[in-house]
C-alpha cells in the first residue's frame, strides 16, 4: 500500500479543505482501483507565524506557501493542498500545479452586526479589512466608510467583529462555505462592485514535477472550467507583477462559446487605488487564457495601472 502524504497548514479553514481533498482523492483512488492511503502533515507557514501585522506591510511574496513548497521539494510531503490565491505567480522550479479543482463561490462578503447589505451600512461606519484590494473598491462605492485593518484567522476575524466595534468585516465567502459558517454571512458582494482576488475560492495542488504517481491522481481530479478561468486570472496577475497585497482584482469565467473548440473565457480586471479614488477596470474575451491575461494587464496598463501600483506598493 502507497503512502501519500499531504502538506497543509494548519488553520480551521485549512485543514477543513484539505480533509475534503483528501476525500476526493480516496473516492478517485477508488473508482480506479489505485491502492493508496493518505496521511496529512500540517506545516506552519510565516503567513501564519505573523498574525499581528497587516500583511501588504511584512511584504514578500507566497508567506503562506513557502515552507510548505520545501517540504515538497524536500521530499517530507508528496502533494499539498492551498487556497490558489494565496499562491505566488511563479512556482519553484521542479513544482508543478497538479490540480485545480472546482472552485467554490469567488466571491467576497459582508458579516454585518446589523443590516444585511453595505448600503445598510450608517455613514461612517467601521469595516475591517486589511485588503488593499477591498478596501479600494469598498472606499470607491463608499467614500464616508472608514476602512480599518484586521488579520487573523477567519474564526479570530469573527470574534473580533464582536470585540473591536466593528459595523461589518469583509471576508471571502468560500472560506465561509468550506468550513460551514454560511449562515454567518449577512450579504455577498457582487463582482461589479467587487471584483475577487486571482483565485479566490479555487485550490491549488502543487506537487513535485517528476512525481509521476501523483500526477496522474491529480489529472483525475482536474477541473477544465476552473483551471482554465484561474490561469486567465493568474496570466493578468503576473503580468501586472502583482501578489496578493495589491489592489488588484480579477475574475474569469467561461462564457459557453467555442471558438475552434477551445472555451472562451471573459475575464474581468481592476486596479485601484488604496482610498478608492482612482479605478481601473477592463473586461476582455479570448480562448487563449495567458494571452487574453496578458492582454487585459496591456490594457490596464496603457490606462496607467503600473503607476497606480507604483504608488501602492510605497505606501
Ligand atoms: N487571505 C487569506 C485567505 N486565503 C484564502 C482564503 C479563503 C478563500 C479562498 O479560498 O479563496 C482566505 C481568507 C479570506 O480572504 O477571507
Amino acid at each position: 500500500m502507497r503512502t501519500i502524504v499531504v502538506g497543509t497548514r494548519q488553520s480551521a479553514l485549512a485543514l477543513t479543505q484539505t480533509g475534503q481533498v483528501i476525500d476526493h482523492l480516496r473516492e478517485i483512488c477508488r473508482q480506479n482501483g489505485i491502492e493508496a492511503e493518505f496521511e496529512l502533515k500540517k506545516i506552519v507557514t510565516k503567513g501564519d507565524r505573523i498574525l499581528d501585522v497587516t500583511l501588504s506591510k511584512v511584504g514578500g511574496k507566497g508567506l503562506f506557501v513557502k515552507e510548505i513548497e520545501q517540504a515538497l521539494l524536500d521530499g517530507e510531503v508528496d502533494l499539498a493542498v492551498h487556497s490558489m490565491k494565496d499562491m505566488p505567480f511563479e512556482l519553484p522550479e521542479g513544482l508543478v500545479v497538479g490540480a485545480v479543482p472546482l472552485r467554490e463561490d469567488p466571491r467576497d462578503c459582508l458579516i454585518m452586526r446589523e443590516g444585511r447589505t453595505i448600503d445598510d451600512l450608517p455613514q461612517g461606519a467601521k469595516v475591517g479589512t486589511s485588503s488593499l484590494r477591498r478596501a479600494s473598491q469598498l472606499q470607491h462605492y463608499r467614500p464616508d466608510l472608514k476602512i480599518e485593518p484586521i488579520r487573523g484567522n477567519i474564526d479570530s476575524r469573527l470574534r473580533k467583529l464582536e470585540t473591536e466595534g466593528f459595523d461589518a468585516i469583509l471576508l471571502a465567502a468560500a472560506g465561509l462555505h468550506r468550513i460551514g459558517w454560511s449562515d454567518r454571512i449577512s450579504s455577498y458582494l457582487p463582482p461589479e462592485l467587487c471584483l475577487p482576488a486571482v483565485g479566490q475560492g479555487a485550490l491549488c495542488i502543487e506537487c513535485r514535477s517528476d512525481n509521476d504517481i501523483v500526477l496522474n491522481l491529480l489529472s483525475k481530479y482536474l477541473h477544465e472550467p476552473t483551471a482554465v478561468a484561474v490561469a486567465a486570472e493568474r496570466s493578468f496577475l503576473g503580468r501586472l507583477n502583482g501578489g496578493c497585497q495589491v489592489p488588484i482584482g480579477a475574475y474569469g469565467e467561461l462564457t459557453g462559446d467555442k471558438n475552434d473548440g477551445r472555451p472562451e473565457v471573459k475575464l474581468t480586471g481592476m486596479v485601484g487605488s488604496p482610498d478608492g479614488q482612482q479605478m481601473l477596470k477592463e473586461t476582455r474575451t479570448g480562448t487563449d487564457p495567458e494571452r487574453l491575461g496578458r492582454e487585459l494587464a496591456e490594457a490596464l496598463i496603457a490606462k496607467g495601472a503600473a503607476e497606480l501600483l507604483a504608488a501602492a506598493r510605497e505606501e
